[in-house]
């Protein structure tokens, strides 16, 4: 018996839906709230969410706009993109009586503030219990019940240990873990290598170069963890390592396919988020303050900006000099 009853997920866009498909699997009572009213109601008559197409949403579902009535519940999500989190939790904080954990969904860093998710909530919503759920997990594959495992961390272990109890089944199974810093460095991070690797697969530089950049990107991605904190473990779990397989390896993933229309000088989709391109700038300045070398990331940094070219920048990657491994 879960002490989570009722759960409540901000944000109705293709993960926010997703995860409400999830908790309510698990047996939850889910409320999903999107931002605008005519979405909700979109949503609500139709029973799918265009960002989500030809998912059909639980009858069980409620869906709203008022944030009011999704703050009653036990468990929040949070499912904005990274840089809308601050103004969807402090909007949602005017409402929250009591202290419920309050669960990052997104992957980025803030603008700005150079916050993590989950610093982001704590400082808007200050009475709250911030946790983070990230991992390899495409929104339409959770919302189509294949199997799935993420990591939820939570700074006290028995939060953490019950919000997995109230979200789990048999085809979404999280893991429970403390290290919010690992968990949410290995989501923000590995969009930015995601891209990289897009690129590389767009310019044809082969299936080797492919494993070669994955792995030089888990390099950096665990060099940064490190140094702010993260435990190895949770680096090479499934929000860090598993994740960057993920989206290394998929055109599903919008990062990779961002880098892959880069790569072959085509057009970046529209419409679609791909949080690596907002996360890259803030990234690099992080790990600059820190003396942190990221060289995959600064590269896709400056592609993004244009202070660079593609082709300038993977000849600035293979002419870096000989080292050790590590
Ligand atoms: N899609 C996926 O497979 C996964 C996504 N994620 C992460 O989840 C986050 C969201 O991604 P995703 O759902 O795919 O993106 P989408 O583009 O599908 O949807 C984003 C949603 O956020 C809503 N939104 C924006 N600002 C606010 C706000 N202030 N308050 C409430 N809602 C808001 C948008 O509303 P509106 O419709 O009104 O514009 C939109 O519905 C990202 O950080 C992403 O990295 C994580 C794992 C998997
Ligand atoms: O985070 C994701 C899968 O774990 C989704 O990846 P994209 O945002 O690149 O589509």
């Amino acid at each position: 018996m879960t002490s989570f009853q009722s759960v409540a997920v901000i944000g109705a866009g293709a993960w926010g839906t997703a995860l409400a498909t999830v908790a309510a699997r698990a047996g939850r009572t889910v409320t999903l709230c999107a931002r605008n009213t005519e979405h909700a109601g979109r949503i609500a008559a139709s029973r799918e969410n265009p960002r989500l197409p030809g998912v059909p949403l639980s009858h069980d579902i409620v869906v709203t706009s008022e944030l009011a009535l999704a703050a009653r519940a036990d468990v929040l999500l949070i499912a904005t993109p990274a840089q809308h989190l601050r103004g969807a939790v402090n909007a949602l904080g005017l409402h929250l009586t009591k202290p419920v954990p309050v669960i990052a969904c997104a992957k980025g860093i803030e603008h700005g503030t150079h916050k993590f998710m989950t610093d982001v909530i704590a400082e808007a919503a200050p009475h709250s219990l911030p946790a983070i759920l990230s991992g390899p997990s495409f929104a339409d594959d959770v919302a189509r019940s294949l199997p799935t495992a993420v990591t939820l961390a939570a700074k006290d272990e028995q939060i953490a240990s019950a919000l997995v109890q109230a979200l789990g089944s048999p085809t979404f199974r999280p893991y429970h873990s403390t290290d919010v810093r690992g968990v949410e460095i290995g989501g923000a991070a590995k969009n930015v290598l995601a891209i990289a690797v897009g690129i590389a697969v767009g310019r044809k530089l082969g299936a080797s170069a492919q494993a070669a950049l994955t792995t030089r990107g888990f390099a950096e991605l665990a060099r940064f963890g490190r140094a702010l904190g993260a435990r190895s473990e949770t680096l090479a779990g499934l929000s860090g390592l598993g994740d960057l397989i993920l989206t290394c390896s998929s055109p599903q993933s919008r990062n990779f396919a961002l880098g892959l229309a880069l790569g072959r000088g085509e057009a970046p989709p529209a419409g679609k988020l791909a949080e690596g391109e907002s996360t890259a700038p803030v990234l690099i300045e992080l790990a600059s303050s820190q003396n942190i070398e990221m060289p995959v990331s600064e590269a896709v940094a400056a592609i993004l900006s244009g202070k660079s070219t593609i082709d300038a920048a993977i000849s600035g990657l293979l002419t870096r000099p000989f080292k050790a491994e590590e």
